[in-house]
């Protein structure tokens, strides 16, 4: 698994380590990670270090220390080191003495400007913040930013792409665009959330032992394979299909269909035991999946199910979809609520529950959710979901770019998706996935992880089927059975 952790608990976790270690040693570990990942890029590039041309931007606090001491240690192999400086006052004393005696140049104080200095580049360090930077990068170093970028140049972020948030993933105004950012100590929640994970390009992690001193509980946690496999359910040799879970699917209309049967298709993947399906696509669904158990009265009637996925493809015509919704919450076990049952859904209904409830809101039903424009849910994803999550007392999933899920717990880490395909915003894939989560709520995971589980196996299966291509929703779900032995390591 890979954890985040918000700068104040970096911060407090590095003064401790600080106390016991030599002055220095923090900042001689973190270039020394950073020197022998640019010295890989440039051997990569070009062969060799010796000779290439590494400038650094360098600013007012400890990541242009960073980038410095790093730089040096690069200059000690014969590599040609500029440093433009933005805000020579305040440059790191000792990283700047260290780069010069190492044979490095200062590049801001010469006739030549220093966007020309960075176009000619092979490997750009940006030092300009990190932990300690606020807000989008001034206009001083906008330009030099869009010199580095543009030159073709290997673009380094030290610790994070200088003018991202750290805490949050947001990037208020322009932000540095790196090819590679070497991060030190621990992931910062930044560095996985949208939009600014889309600036840190590959992301390195170099240990400076900070990982004993950080708290148990990160602020953000990344499953990966082998965390996943360990919630998938596994059929007992005496599990029949009630014991396995049955799972309810409330989904379709006279002009959506089609819904129905994605939500189904999904469900089928999940791992339940058998899916019973409410609503008026009975026909289209069994004419595609025949082993589906189909019922057109009220959900409640419909038989015991260990959990309902209502929402996808409901419609909104007065009179329909609410009554579906409403049946499904005054259930007492648990109940997913994706697309058009999120639309009526009332805060005050889903915290009465006496059973966990789990939504799958996009972007766009996030902010009717929320009441915000949906520009504002995409640019603060991390902020929306726990807000939702604690204002309606649910389990919340927010899909998109980066997907993430919040518990109402607000201690609880927030999971991050790592799976996906851009290709995956498509036509009925978040139907697919409705079904997919509902089935593993049915077989009795806790919410929480049947979200993460299915997210995982969905962008999984996606990015499987899709190998570069577009994918459409039903090749999602057929790509499920492959993801899911893949995640188990047996394919
Ligand atoms: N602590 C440790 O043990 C270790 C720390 N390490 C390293 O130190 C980094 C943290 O260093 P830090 O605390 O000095 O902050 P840092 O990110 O350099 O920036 C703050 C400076 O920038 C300025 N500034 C702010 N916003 C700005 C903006 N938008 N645009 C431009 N300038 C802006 C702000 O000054 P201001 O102008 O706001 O007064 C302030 O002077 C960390 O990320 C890691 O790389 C590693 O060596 C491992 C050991
Ligand atoms: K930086």
């Amino acid at each position: 698994m890979r954890t985040a952790y918000r700068v104040e608990t970096v911060r407090n976790a590095e003064r401790e380590l600080m106390a016991r270690l030599p002055e220095g040693t923090l900042m001689r570990r973190a270039a020394a990670g950073l020197a022998a990942t640019c010295a890989g890029l440039l051997r990569d590039r070009r062969g060799r270090v010796s000779g290439a041309r590494v400038v650094l931007l360098v600013g007012s606090g400890d990541n242009g220390g960073d980038a410095l001491y790093a730089g040096a240690l690069l200059a000690g192999r014969s590599a040609r080191v500029s440093v433009v400086r933005l805000a020579p006052a305040r440059t790191h004393a000792a990283g700047l003495a260290a780069l010069l005696d190492a044979g490095g140049r200062i590049a801001d104080a010469t006739d030549t400007p220093a966007d020309a200095v960075v176009a000619g580049a092979d490997l750009v360090l940006d030092g300009i913040t990190g932990i300690g930077g606020h807000g989008g990068l001034r206009p001083e170093a906008v330009p030099l930013v869009r010199a580095a970028r543009a030159s073709g140049a290997v673009v380094v972020a030290v610790d994070l792409p200088s003018g991202v948030t750290a805490d949050s993933g947001e990037v208020a105004g322009e932000a540095v665009r790196a090819d590679v950012t070497v991060t030190f100590g621990t992931y910062k929640p930044g560095l996985l959330i949208d939009p600014a994970r889309e600036h840190a390009g590959v992301l390195r992690l170099v240990d400076i032992g900070l990982g004993p001193l950080l708290p148990p509980v990160p602020d953000l946690e990344v499953l990966q394979h082998a965390d996943v496999a360990r919630l998938l359910p596994e059929p007992a040799g005496e599990s029949d299909k009630y014991r396995r879970g049955v799972i309810g699917i409330v989904a379709g209309s006279a002009r959506y269909p089609g819904a129905a049967v994605l939500a189904v298709a999904g469900a089928l993947r999940g791992g339940a035991g058998a899916v019973r399906y409410v609503g008026p696509g009975g026909d289209a669904v069994i004419a595609r999946f025949p082993e589906t158990l189909v019922h057109e009265g009220p959900p409640s009637k419909a038989g015991r199910v260990q959990a309902w996925a209502v929402g996808p493809g409901l419609g909104d015509e007065p009179g329909t979809a609410e009554p579906l919704a409403s049946d499904v919450l005054a259930s007492d076990v648990p109940v997913l609520v994706d697309a058009d049952g999120l639309r009526l859904l009332d805060a005050a209904t889903v915290r009465a529950r006496s059973a966990p409830t789990l939504l799958t809101p996009h972007a766009g039903e996030a902010a009717a959710l929320l009441g915000v424009p949906r520009e504002e849910v995409e640019a603060g994803r991390l902020a929306a979901v726990r807000e939702l999550a604690s204002r309606y007392g649910a389990t919340v999933l927010l899909k998109g770019s980066t997907t993430l899920i919040a518990t109402p717990d607000p201690t609880a880490p927030v999971r991050v998706n790592p799976t996906g395909t851009p290709w995956l915003a498509t036509a009925g894939s978040g139907d697919i996935l409705s079904g997919l989560a509902g089935s593993l709520l049915a077989t009795g995971l806790p919410t929480h992880d049947a979200a993460a589980a299915a997210a995982y196996l969905h962008g999984l299966a996606a990015r499987l089927k899709s190998r570069g291509a577009p994918v459409s929703a039903l090749d999602v779900a057929d790509g499920l059975p492959a993801a899911w032995r893949n995640v188990r390591g047996e394919a």
